[in-house]
């Protein structure tokens, strides 16, 4: 059997500033001390001065050092930091671990870093007399539940600057740090506690080594030893999602036993995706334990989105996961059930394509009153493909809350003429939209699907649909409520059926829905995650002034917060410039795109987005003509494909992905919204407004590390919202 070797959190901060070739060693050394710990090569000594004779180094080339803990009983190692020769005895020297007296995690700390943070913190704070402490409200003794010395929680109480603040949490071990991160982000101490500890054992025994290394609140890194995990494992910083998840996302990725539908919220970049990817993971493991024939399904909003995390769920559990697990975006399993329910396979059409509004102009002409067409469409979409309503009886006594309009029963009948002779004049020409397809499968596959309905033996009909039992859904804001029929129709009640994940915040089609109304109950089942760990603390100050204060809707029909939100490290402030010219504009986009690469991201990691979809090609083509590659990103581009240029796309597409740096172009009030969203009247105002706010934080919030935002002429009202 092998030696077990498993990885501190600590470890990433020593690796990640190993050059590839080091890293490659490192990962021979480790695979050469679990099969021969007594290799001499490995030269594996207590060096002097250590505070404990468990601390170890060990050679992995003659100039780098690994410094490592020896588990009892030949239990295996827990490898600590890779560092120059020198470098890693004095920091072996500095370095104290134990068992966690309160929370049982093994905590590794280097004590000097600690010591020092501490210490400048407390001297900053010192010349701030009339500053109130960051962690206000908060006691020492509420830090001492998440395992904090006694000593060290008196001064973090006092601390005023955040900074100084932050810089101690970075050296504190996981769950403290994480802790005192929350804490200051101005969350309550009992929900920091439920998230990141929620039980533990009444008498934990300090001197129990091994028995802390399955505690989540450890932190490490357990893998199976093969060289493919330990990879994964090492390459932490690259690859961190696959391996160290949030507690918060731990648990609810991989808990059994929700009673029904589970609702997961946060802001962009919160990790609500990776813990979607997780949950899927485990779904499909708990399936084939059970040795059942159904499976997961995997359904977000847009294709790309789809093919990024069918290929990230590979990345994390090899491709016989996708057996298990379909992952398909919502309109196309649409269509999919369509072509098996009926045999119809329609080329769906957007509500804006012209042969669709030419259908609604003809058929308005049939009407008494003179309805406006962006009305008929979401009276059309929102009440009558949202409720699956066939019939005109139905229509006439349909609920329409949340239109805002009242309309009279006469109008209604006018309306439903509308209806009718604009689906007569689809039908005609063999045209069918988008949300229509959506409401057809919804009925279909509650007429194949009879689940809740035990009474019907439709054992042969229900073999033509897939047979799901559970389904996981990203991006939920989106969805329609056509969708939500689908989903609901095709996944049982059961246990742990529906896994739900979106941010409000980010809807940028559709409007605010109420999940209720479509038979998914998720009150007193939902959490929401805060850490940010894609966006700089700067570009997320931006994001959330496009957001904040713009109350929207959480699914469940309360407004939703983005309070709380944190990001774990900071970055340069965004950038924003106005031209007077177009020509002008770009050329500071293109200058601006050579900036970045100079200063070392790659033209694979950036992205210029812009609101109009005519703009990509101008951008496209103009970029190319200063000599910077590019290609666009389209509906259903492989991006992975597209090699070594600069990635140009809508801020629709953006949805989802993320870039090291970003920019936004044509933000003025021109394009920003366009003239349709501000021609139109309520009840479709607002919602489009907010759409378009929507995009804005989409876009913003793709960057990790760099954003950039022109215009020319007037900067749009939505920007100088996020300036202000
Ligand atoms: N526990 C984690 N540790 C490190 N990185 C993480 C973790 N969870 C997520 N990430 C990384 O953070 C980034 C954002 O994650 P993800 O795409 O899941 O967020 P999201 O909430 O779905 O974002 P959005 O709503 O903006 O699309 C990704 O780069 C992901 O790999």
């Amino acid at each position: 059997m092998s030696t077990r070797v498993v990885v501190s959190d600590l470890f990433g901060k020593s690796y990640s500033a190993l050059d590839g070739s080091v890293k490659n060693r490192v990962l021979d050394f480790v695979v050469k001390l679990q099969e021969r710990p007594d290799l001499t090569g490995l030269d594996l000594k207590t060096p002097e001065g250590v505070t404990d004779p468990r601390i170890k180094t060990a050679r992995v080339t003659d100039f780098w050092r690994a410094v490592l803990i020896e588990l009892p009983r030949a239990g295996g190692y827990v490898l600590v930091a890779v560092k120059p020769h020198d470098d890693a005895y004095t920091y072996a020297a500095k370095l104290r671990f134990g068992v966690n007296e309160v929370t049982g995690a093994l905590d590794v700390v280097d004590a000097a870093a600690l010591g020092e943070a501490i210490t400048r913190a407390s001297s900053v704070s010192s010349t701030q007399p009339r500053r109130s402490p960051v962690l206000n409200g908060v006691r020492a003794r509420d830090l001492r539940r998440f395992g904090i010395d006694n000593d060290i929680a008196e001064r973090l109480v006092a601390i005023t600057d955040e900074d100084q603040l932050l810089t101690v949490a970075e050296e504190l071990p996981g769950v403290q740090g994480n802790a005192v991160l929350d804490l200051a982000a101005g969350r309550g101490v009992e929900e920091v506690w439920v998230d990141l500890i929620a039980e533990v054992e009444p008498d934990i025994d300090t001197g129990d080594l091994l028995g802390a290394l399955d505690r989540p609140q450890s932190r490490l890194v357990l893998t199976d030893g093969s060289p493919e995990e330990l990879r994964a494992a090492l390459d932490a910083d690259l690859k961190a999602w696959r391996i160290w998840l949030h507690p918060l996302q731990r648990r609810l990725a991989y808990r059994d036993g929700w009673k029904g539908p589970y609702r997961v919220t946060g802001g962009a970049g919160t990790g609500k995706t990776v813990t979607a990817i997780h949950r899927a993971r485990h779904l499909a493991q708990r399936l084939d334990r059970e040795g059942s024939d159904a499976k997961v399904l995997f359904t977000t909003f847009t294709r790309n989105l789809a093919q990024n995390i069918e290929a990230q769920l590979t990345e994390l559990a090899g491709p016989e996961l996708l057996r298990r697990v379909d992952v398909v975006n919502i309109d196309s399993l649409a269509q999919r059930i369509l072509r098996t329910g009926d045999g119809t396979r329609p080329t769906p059409r957007r509500d804006d394509d012209p042969s669709v509004l030419q259908a609604w102009e003809t058929a308005r002409a049939a009407a008494s009153d003179k309805w406006d067409i962006s009305f008929l469409q979401s009276e059309w979409n929102e009440v009558v493909l949202a409720q699956g309503i066939e019939e005109r009886a139905e229509y006439l006594t349909a609920s329409r809350s949340g239109r805002g309009r009242r309309i009279s029963r006469l109008q209604r009948v006018d309306l439903w003429t509308v209806f009718e002779r604009f689906t007569q004049l689809l039908n005609a020409q063999n045209l069918i939209t988008f949300t229509q397809v959506a409401a057809r499968a919804a009925t279909i596959a509650a007429q194949l699907n009879p689940h809740d309905d035990p009474g019907l033996d439709s054992g042969v009909r229900r073999s033509a649909l897939p047979r799901y039992r559970h389904a996981v859904v990203d991006e939920a804001q989106d969805l329609h409520p056509a969708h939500w029929r689908l989903i609901r129709a095709l996944v049982p009640h059961d246990r742990d059926d529906l896994f739900i994940v979106g941010d409000a915040h980010q809807r940028i089609y559709g409007k605010p829905i109420v999940l209720s109304r479509y038979g998914i109950e998720t009150r007193g089942r939902s959490r929401r995650l805060t850490v940010n760990y894609r966006t700089s603390r700067e570009i997320l100050g931006w994001s959330l002034k496009v957001a904040y204060g713009h109350d929207v809707d959480d699914l469940e029909g309360e407004a939703e917060s983005l309070a709380g939100a944190r990001s774990e490290f900071g970055g340069p402030a965004p950038e924003a410039r106005g031209f007077n010219s177009s020509a002008a504009e770009q050329a500071a986009l293109a200058d601006k795109l050579r900036s970045w690469r100079q200063v070392g991201v790659t033209w694979p990691q950036m992205a210029v987005v812009s609101r109009a979809n005519r703009g990509v090609a101008d951008l496209v083509h103009t970029l190319s003509m200063a000599g910077v590659p590019v290609a666009e990103v389209g509906a259903g581009t492989d991006e992975n494909a597209l090699g070594d240029v600069v990635r140009v796309m809508t801020m629709h597409r953006a949805k989802g992905l993320e870039y090291r740096a970003v920019a936004i172009v044509g933000a003025s009030r021109r394009e920003l919204p366009p003239r349709f969203v501000r021609d139109l009247e309520e009840p479709d105002r607002d919602a489009a407004w907010a759409r378009e706010r929507g995009l804005l934080y989409v876009a913003g919030s793709r960057a990790r590390e760099y954003l950039y935002v022109s215009w020319t002429g007037v900067p749009s009202e939505l920007l100088a919202e996020a300036d202000g």
